[in-house]
């Protein structure tokens, strides 16, 4: 018998590969399917590429997938596997995500070579990270701290400080873990303070609308309450990211029925920043987040997304 594997894309940094090999074997559990019905595909991205100007210069998120997307649209491969966190918030027409698997830590931690802490810190200490949101957040708990941009994957980022080029750098605790190499934390940083990106922590499994198939094989891997939890998040975020420049963070949760969400911008100084909590149906998610969007718009007013 021959069967054509199915084509899974992804990145080729060992994050993305750690993460595709994730979905292949959940796949293999739920389909009872070999290992070998499966093929990952790495495909290079412009946000490979480009390593020296922070994303919200080159055009933001969409670089991570784009390249992968088109592959999917051309039929080069059948599912693509994403942080969910670097996704474009409106997908190609014909693209949709199928599943998301079960969220894994969302929290943000400090990886320290001056001091284990951030307020350890020195004054004028230099922190790395090419993230607006992580950036704003830091300034408004520390103005007197230096930001340099540091891109490039997890493991260069980690090589470039042990290099000696920053003090310390903000990453987040679900790629470290996933590399198992949550041991470089030296500090988890707490959710009020360092709310997470919208769908930071979740892998999204995109396909194509019309993939009857393949939608049907993914489906007993989605996992509902990440899923509602992300509809909520990306919402918000489709009414806040008319510019990709804004510092946003977005983090929704199920207790029990109860869907929470927390939602903040702040400007890139960290020194104006608009919060909002609220609490709705799980069945709203989506509802919920654009509604946390809209009164973050109203309360900020639009001057506040073209000051910079
Ligand atoms: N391109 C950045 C990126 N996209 C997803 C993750 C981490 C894993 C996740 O949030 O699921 C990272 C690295 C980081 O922010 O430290």
């Amino acid at each position: 018998m021959t069967t054509t594997p199915i084509r899974i894309g992804t990145r080729g940094s060992r994050l993305a590969l750690a993460q595709a090999h994730e979905v292949r074997d959940r796949l293999c559990r739920s389909s009872g399917r070999p290992e070998t019905d499966f093929a990952v595909t790495v495909i290079s991205t412009s946000g490979d590429r480009i390593q020296d100007r922070p994303l919200s210069e080159v055009g933001g998120k969409g670089l991570f997938t784009k390249e992968i997307e088109e592959a999917l649209l051309d039929g080069r491969i059948d599912l693509a596997v994403h942080s969910a966190k670097d996704m474009a918030t409106r997908l190609p027409d014909k693209l949709t995500i199928a599943a998301y698997l079960p969220r894994e830590d969302v929290r943000d931690v400090f990886v320290g070579r001056a001091g284990p802490r951030i307020v350890d810190l020195p004054q004028g200490a230099v922190v790395g990270s090419a993230s607006l949101r992580r950036q704003a957040l830091l300034r408004r708990l520390r103005p007197d701290l230096t930001l340099r941009i540091l891109r490039g994957n997890v493991q260069t980022r980690l090589a470039k400080l042990e290099a000696g080029e920053v003090d310390g750098t903000l990453l987040a605790l679900a790629g470290l873990k996933r590399l198992e190499a949550e041991a470089a934390a030296t500090e988890v940083l707490p959710l009020d303070l360092f709310p997470p990106a919208p769908g930071q922590g979740a892998i999204a499994v995109e396909t194509r609308a019309d993939d009857e198939a393949t939608r049907r094989l993914l489906q007993p891997i989605d996992d509902a309450p990440t899923h509602r939890a992300l509809l909520a998040e990306r919402a918000f975020l489709a009414v806040l990211d008319g510019s990709c420049r804004t510092p946003i963070a977005g983090y929704a949760h199920l207790e029990g029925e109860a869907l929470r969400f927390h939602g903040l911008i702040l400007t890139p100084d960290g020194m104006q920043v608009h919060e909002t909590r609220e609490t709705g149906a799980g069945a709203d998610a989506e509802r919920l987040g654009r509604e946390a969007g809209r009164r973050l718009r109203a309360a900020a007013g639009e001057r506040f997304f073209e000051g910079w």
